[in-house]
């Protein structure tokens, strides 16, 4: 049997990054999936657009649903101040196993918590598992179809605060048509779309930022 995306990513990464180096890291990751082969990370386009909303919140608690091979996740902790926690949740235990070392290659693991698992199950093991109060910052970027259940769940377990900044990623490729009425049409949120293309492509996609207005 053959190697897998996230395998051959993760090969790309070894050879063509320093280790220790996050911006390296990406920057090989970017390389690989642009030049060579394609892979679902949110990639360098809308990487700037996530940047720059993180360097704006500058998060004490961060949460990613959708770790992948850990690309966002090395993306979001590279940014995060000395002793803020970035929880990442990943479902596919393969996916789980590449994002580990992508983030150990990075020097970034004492930031990041990778809890493998489905997000419905482990949002409300949250505050007792991990010590959370709620979270600064939410990163959705796993299956569509979970984000409105998930951002419910979110609010419901009161991990969310008054402040508190979701942002969405695919909410037009794939696609998140529910997630944007959930909140766009929601009082509790202030909602903002931010333009961009599907990564390492020239179709379009967007990032949806949405303020918890408590
Ligand atoms: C498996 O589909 C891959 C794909 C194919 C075509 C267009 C978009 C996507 C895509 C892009 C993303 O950033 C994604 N982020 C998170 N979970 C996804 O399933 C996902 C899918
Ligand atoms: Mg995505």
């Amino acid at each position: 049997t053959g190697s897998s995306r996230p395998q051959r990513m993760l090969k790309a990464v070894q050879k063509n990054a320093t280790k220790g180096d996050p911006q390296s890291v990406i920057s090989a990751i970017d390389y690989y999936c642009r030049h060579k082969e394609w892979a679902m990370n949110v990639g360098d386009d809308k990487g700037l657009i996530l940047d720059s909303v993180l360097t704006e919140v500058n998060p004490s608690t961060a949460l990613e649903l959708g770790t992948y091979c850990g690309y966002s996740t090395v993306r979001i902790a590279r940014l995060l101040s000395p002793g803020s926690k970035l929880i990442t949740v990943e479902f596919n235990p393969a996916f789980a196993e590449v994002a580990h070392q992508i983030i150990a290659y990075a020097g970034l693991q004492d930031k990041v918590t990778l809890v493998e698992g489905p997000s419905g199950d482990l949002i409300p093991k949250m505050k007792e598992q991990f010590g959370i109060k709620y979270f600064d910052f939410v990163f959705l970027d796993h299956w569509k179809d979970r984000y409105v259940p998930d951002t419910k769940l979110l609010e419901d377990c009161g991990l969310l605060k008054k402040g508190t900044v979701l942002l969405a990623d695919n909410v037009i490729c794939p696609g998140a048509p529910e997630y944007l009425k959930y909140v766009r049409n929601s009082p509790r949120y202030e909602s903002r779309y931010y333009k961009s293309n599907l990564e390492y492509t020239k179709v379009e996609d967007g990032l949806e930022k949405s303020v918890f207005l408590g």
